[in-house]
Formats: C-alpha cells, structure tokens, sequence
C-alpha cells in the first residue's frame, strides 16, 4: 500500500494540556483505529527493514508494543520488551530517563541481547529523546548495537531525534509535527 503522511497525520490527533499544562499530547488511538493507515505504517516499516541486518526488534511500553510485535511477526525476528521499571520478572538492567511529562525508569532482561546483536528500535513518538537514549544505553550495556531508532511520529522542536542522531544512532519517523501544528 502506498505511504501517504497526510492520511497517517489525519489520524494523529492534537489533545492541548494533556498529561499536564503546556503539553499537546500526540494522540495515535485513531491511527490504530484505521486498519487501512496502520497497513500504510507497517508496510512502510516493514519495506524499510526487510532486508536490512536488524537481528532483533526493541519495542518500547506501551505504545512502541504495539508495533513491535507487528514487525517481529512480519519480518521473522526476536521481540525484545523494554518496559517500564518493575514489570519484567527476571534480571534486569535499568535505566533512568525524563521525557517531556515526567521522570522514569526503564529495564530489559539481562539475557534479552548479546555482543553482535543488531536491534531495531521501536517506539510511537519522538519527543525529548529520553526514553530512546536510555534503551539505547541498555542495548549498549548488553554488547549489542541500535541499528536504527524508528517511531511513527518526530516532534522536532522538542530536539529529541537532534539528540539520539548527535549520539550517533541513525533514526527514522514517518511524520513530524510542528509545535503550532
Ligand atoms: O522522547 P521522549 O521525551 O522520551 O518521549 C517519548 C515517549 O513518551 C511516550 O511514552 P510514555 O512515557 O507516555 O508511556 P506510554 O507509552 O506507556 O504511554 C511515547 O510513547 C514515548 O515512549
Ligand atoms: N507530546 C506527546 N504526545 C504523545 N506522547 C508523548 N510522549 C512525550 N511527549 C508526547
């Protein structure tokens, strides 16, 4: 299915003071909402990677599991959970970050990934870059390399993907919203 970013940022819905005031939250339920837009996010995903050297998918909690999981099936790889502190039951790493809402902790399994794995990143939304730094410390940790950082969703002005990219991991979105927008 062709890509089409003014359908997938249709969907894409603006909530001002959302979690808190000042935020405009970047809502993706009517995105998942269209089978049609979510086949046009997959296939582009999934077009992109098919023949890449990505040995496993890193998908982010919450929303990153969503599309984890769809391109683990679709291109036969690993799921690799990365996920909020406290949930996964076995050894951890962990990793503090901040986004542009709040303060947290994210962990993965110590024998999720090993020297020479490949891990392609996934998360709904580019803010600060807080949350994609701190898993790709963990990945580092672990001896594994983030071959890309891709999210549906870049919000430049919060200078996120500036950052992970200036880290030197490469990343990718499909759409990017300006503030005003
Ligand atoms: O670039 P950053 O500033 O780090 O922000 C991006 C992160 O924030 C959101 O998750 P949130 O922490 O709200 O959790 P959720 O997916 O459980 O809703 C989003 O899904 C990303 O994971
Ligand atoms: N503005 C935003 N909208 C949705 N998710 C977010 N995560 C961090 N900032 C966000």
């Amino acid at each position: 299915m062709i890509f089409d970013e003014f359908t997938i940022k249709s969907l894409i819905r603006p909530v001002p003071g959302f979690p808190k005031e000042g935020v405009t939250f970047r809502d993706i339920t009517p995105l998942y909402q269209s089978p049609r837009a979510m086949r046009m996010v997959a296939d582009s995903l999934i077009q992109r990677y098919v023949e890449s050297p990505v040995t496993h998918i890193g998908a982010i909690d919450a929303r990153g599991f969503l599309l984890g999981a769809v391109l683990a099936y679709e291109l036969n790889k690993p799921l690799i959970l990365f996920r909020k502190a406290g949930k996964l039951p076995a050894d951890c790493l962990r990793e503090a970050y901040s986004t542009e809402y709040g303060e947290a902790h994210i962990e993965v399994h110590r024998d999720a990934l090993k020297e020479g794995d490949q891990v392609l990143l996934l998360d709904d939304l580019i803010a600060t870059g807080g949350t994609f730094l701190a898993a790709a410390r963990l990945v580092s940790q672990l001896g594994a390399e983030v071959y890309e950082a891709a999210a549906i969703i870049d919000l430049p002005d919060l200078g996120g993907s500036r950052l992970i990219q200036d880290a030197g991991i490469a990343t990718f979105t499909l759409c990017a919203f300006e503030e005003a927008e």
